[in-house]
């Protein structure tokens, strides 16, 4: 098996938030995960780029266990690109995972440049990342991963928090990483994002409820992939919620 797993479980203390997850996954494929909130979907993509441990069964890279040695090749995108951001500048930023392998430093530049080109930010080296837009943080989050030559990159909603010209500078990075044959799995709830997938993983309280072609999941309409809540109620409660937090956080 190129990538997936096997009898996948994972639990948050007692609370089972994976329930035996099957999945193969071939190389080149671009697929969409959705799933309402709460489903499992980040949960899902941590476990299996081996940030989270499985509780019970096993992640396969290339017919093996995914271990401390081989999850390198597992790219992990968040969906906030400021958890994943460190460097002072953008080429530093993009260096850091490569100076901690001790890659030559002639390679290193190679490698940093070729990375910033695919996401389009040649000519921002020296810029402080907090200084970018949100699609640009985002592109510099994914150029972090990509100089890191993995050979799954797994994206957990990598535009929900971009405005619209953010998430079409996302979806044009996305459109050349999949003509590059890259393997890649994005959780999302955007059409845009999954404008060019071709199969869809769709999971329910922790379990797969769907995995096949993308115009059989809209044909049979699993779920609403365009609202992240199941009923208008949770909907206005989730952000009630929100409110009362910003105002006591004030
Ligand atoms: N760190 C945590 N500790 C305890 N429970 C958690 C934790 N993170 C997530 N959960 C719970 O696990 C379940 C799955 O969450 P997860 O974030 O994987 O879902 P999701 O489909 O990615 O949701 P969203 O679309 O909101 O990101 C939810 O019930 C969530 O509340």
């Amino acid at each position: 098996m190129f990538f997936g797993c096997e009898n996948l479980s994972f639990k948050y203390g007692n609370v089972e938030v994976l329930k035996n997850v099957n999945l193969e996954i071939e190389k080149g494929e671009f697929i969409g995960l959705v799933g309402y909130n709460g489903s499992g979907k980040s949960t899902l993509l941590k476990v299996m780029s081996g940030i989270l441990q499985p509780y019970s069964g096993n992640v396969y890279f290339k017919d093996k266990t995914l271990d401390e040695k081989n999850r390198i090749k597992i790219g992990y995108i968040f969906q906030n690109p400021e958890n994943q951001i460190i460097g002072v500048t953008v080429e530093e930023d993009v260096a850091f995972g490569l100076e901690n392998i001790g890659v030559p430093r002639e390679e290193m530049i190679d490698r940093i440049n070729w990375a910033l080109s695919i996401v389009n930010l040649k000519g921002l080296e020296h810029a402080d990342p907090n200084t970018l837009s949100g699609g640009q943080k985002q592109r510099l989050a994914i150029a972090s991963i990509l100089v890191m030559e993995p050979e799954v990159i797994l994206m957990d909603e990598p535009t929900s928090m971009l405005d619209p010209k953010g998430r079409n500078e996302i979806y044009n990075v996305i459109k050349k990483l999949i003509k590059m044959g890259e393997t890649i799995i994005i959780a999302s709830h955007q059409p845009s994002d999954l404008e060019e997938v071709n199969r869809i993983i769709a999971l329910d309280k922790g379990e797969i409820i769907f995995d096949g072609l993308k115009d059989e999941f809209y044909s049979k309409n699993i779920i609403d992939v365009e609202l992240p809540f199941k009923t208008k109620l949770e909907k206005e409660l989730h952000f009630r919620f929100q409110k009362l937090v910003d105002e006591l956080c004030q």
